[in-house]
Parts: C-alpha cells; structure tokens; sequence
C-alpha cells in the first residue's frame, strides 16, 4: 500500500513548477553536488555514489547500485541507505529548478527488498510549488528501468537561503567547500538564479 500524508498534499494555492532556462538538458549527467555526499559524492569510498541525469520538464533519472557496505538484513540492501538513494535523487531535482532546498519531510513506502548489486533505476518529479515548499515524488525499479518498483517516496523540500550551510556547517568542511572553486561556481549560480 501507499500514500502520502495529509503533510504531502500540496495546498490550493500550489502552482506546476517551471524548469530553470539554464537547467542541464535532458540526458546531461548532473554530478556531484559536493564530493563528501554520502548520496552522490566520489569522497565517500562506502558512499552510494549516486548518478543523476536530468530528464525532460522537472523530471529527473538516477542509478545506484547496491554494495555490500550498503546491507541492512544479510545481502539486502538497508532501508535507510534506500531512502537516501530516493532522498538524494529528489533533492537533485531542485537543481532544474535552480533553487536551494532542503529536505523537510521524505515518507518513504518499501515494496519489495533489494539485494546487493541490484541497481536500483531511480525517477523523480516534482509534482508542485508553493512558496518555499517544494513537494516531489520518486519511485526505484528493479531488474531495468521498466522492471517492478521496489521503494518509492514523496517529499516535501523547504528553500533556504545558501547561508543555510555556511551557518549550521561544520566550519572545516564549509572552508573546503568554499575553497572548491567548482562548488563556489555552483553556489554562486544558485544566488544569482533564484
Ligand atoms: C558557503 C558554501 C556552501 C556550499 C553549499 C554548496 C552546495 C549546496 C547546494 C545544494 C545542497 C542542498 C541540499 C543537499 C542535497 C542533497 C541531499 C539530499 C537532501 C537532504 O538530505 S537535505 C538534509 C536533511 N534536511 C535538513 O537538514 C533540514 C533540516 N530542517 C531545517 O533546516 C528546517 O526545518 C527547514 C529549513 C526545513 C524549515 O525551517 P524554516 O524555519 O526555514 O521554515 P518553516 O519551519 O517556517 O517551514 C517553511 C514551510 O515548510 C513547512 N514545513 C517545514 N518542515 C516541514 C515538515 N517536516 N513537514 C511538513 N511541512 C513542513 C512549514 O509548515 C512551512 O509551511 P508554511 O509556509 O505553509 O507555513
């Protein structure tokens, strides 16, 4: 069974939301936001190493494939690291709307296990806009692209301001990142693009 809560429901006064002109074209791999994600970062050696592509419209598609530092239950997959695989594919879907958010609430259903080394076909979408809330959805198929949904998720992200990370970050890791001039180029794009 699935179904979102009440929390999830986006309001009357919700609106659809509008790719960025500057978004990356449908089929263009995304890369990393910052390479100490645990979600999609190349630094994370247990990381889930997690590749986005953008999709057409507000749309977004990922793979992920299942290592063994990933296990929950003997040779599956761990609930949580799942949910972060979903967690992070909807949060990249902001990216193609050139807004910084953050996520508020992630309500995730787990529909079948998933072994090590499957890869799990990741899609998202935002599905609405109000204000600063941002809600989206996802499912991750099994055996291809087209195979059963194993999870899937909705989401509601909150924007924030990119002061956000500078000001609840760990010092040291903000200073590398703001050292990392492809990460400032990303974050400048994010101001002057609102
Ligand atoms: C300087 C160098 C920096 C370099 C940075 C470089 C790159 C950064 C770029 C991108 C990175 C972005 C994200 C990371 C990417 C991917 C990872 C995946 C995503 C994540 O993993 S991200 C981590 C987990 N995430 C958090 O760490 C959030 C912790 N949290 C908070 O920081 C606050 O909680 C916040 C900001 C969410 C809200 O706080 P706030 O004070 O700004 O706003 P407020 O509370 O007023 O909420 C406004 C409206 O949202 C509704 N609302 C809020 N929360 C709700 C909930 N849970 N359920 C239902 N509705 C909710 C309210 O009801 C209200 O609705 P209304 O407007 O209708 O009243």
């Amino acid at each position: 069974m699935s179904g979102s809560s009440a929390a999830l429901q986006p309001p009357a006064d919700a609106v659809k939301p509008v790719r960025h002109p500057d978004a990356p074209a449908p089929g263009e791999l995304l890369g990393a936001h910052y390479g100490g994600c645990f979600g999609c970062g190349g630094d994370q050696p247990h990381g889930l190493h997690l590749e986005a592509r953008a999709g057409e419209g507000v749309r977004i598609t990922a793979e992920f494939t299942v290592q063994a530092a990933h296990q929950g239950a003997p040779g599956l997959a761990h609930g949580g690291v799942l949910a972060t695989a979903l967690d992070e594919t909807l949060g990249s879907l902001n990216w193609l709307l050139r807004t910084v958010a953050v996520t508020g609430r992630l309500e995730t259903d787990f529909l079948r296990p998933v072994p090590v080394g499957t890869t799990l076909h990741l899609e998202a979408e935002v599905v609405a806009v109000a204000g600063r809330k941002i809600y989206s959805t996802a499912t991750g198929r099994v055996g291809g692209p087209d195979g059963p949904v194993a999870v899937r998720a909705d989401a509601l992200f909150v924007e924030v301001k990119i002061d956000h990370f500078a000001q609840h970050g760990r010092p040291q890791e903000i200073r590398a990142a703001m050292e990392d001039p492809d990460q400032m180029r990303r974050a400048r794009a994010f101001e002057v693009n609102p």
